[in-house]
């Protein structure tokens, strides 16, 4: 088994790459994995593929091995793409999923549901030393619910509809998530070198 380490500390992502990467045979190793304890990496840039970019950066000039790094978000039309980069941090620094769900259906209160259209995006970067880098984005469209439904999956997913779906995104099974979602599409875009990684 082949191990790639993800510059996370999000849980909730680091399941979704383990199953996700089962298939290409790689064994997933986040930032709580390492043995020296890593600290907050700010997120200074002014897109998904900066920020993307930032976070395998600050790991691999650290371990001298290559590292895979998402930076994701919600962007919602009728907030002119907010919470966008600012996703994880919209309702504060303390990165609540529950908190910022709500901030996100107290601003659409009384948006209709057509108008409600929304995407979740990712952006992988991947850094290997004395290699170019690497950054694909996926992407994963539908709507905004009007309440939170279902416990599976992390952040926005009981508020997210996927297009064709009469569920939130918390509400489908794990396997089922990773048949559409933005982080699945961006591996996708990234499967070439995945297969390759020894
Ligand atoms: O599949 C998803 N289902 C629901 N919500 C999601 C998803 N993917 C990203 N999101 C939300 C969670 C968080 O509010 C933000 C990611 O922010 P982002 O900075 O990339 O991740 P993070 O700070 O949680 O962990 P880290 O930076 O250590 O990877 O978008
Ligand atoms: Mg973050």
């Amino acid at each position: 088994m082949k191990e790639l380490i993800i510059a996370t500390k999000n849980v909730g992502k680091v399941k979704e790459f383990q199953e996700l990467f089962h298939k290409y045979d790689i064994q997933v190793r986040s930032l709580h994995d390492l043995e020296e304890p890593i600290g907050d990496i700010e997120e200074t840039g002014r897109t998904f593929e900066e920020n993307a970019l930032i976070k395998a950066e600050a790991i691999s000039n650290q371990l001298n091995t290559p590292v895979l790094a998402d930076d994701s978000g919600l962007e919602i039309d009728a907030l002119d793409g907010r919470p966008g980069i600012y996703s994880a941090r919209y309702a504060g620094e303390e990165k609540n999923d529950q908190k910022n769900l709500e901030k996100v259906l107290a601003e659409l209160e009384g948006v209709a549901p057509e108008n409600r259209s929304a995407r979740f995006v990712c952006s992988i970067a991947i850094i290997q030393p004395g290699q170019k880098s690497l950054v694909k984005r996926g992407t994963c469209e539908g709507s905004i619910g009007l309440k939170p439904k279902g416990e599976n999956g992390f952040g926005y997913d009981p508020i997210f509809i996927p297009d064709g779906y009469d569920r939130s995104m918390a509400e489908l099974k794990p396997e089922e998530k990773n048949t559409i979602s933005h982080r699945r599409n961006a591996i996708l875009k990234v499967e070439d070198w995945l297969k390759e990684l020894e």
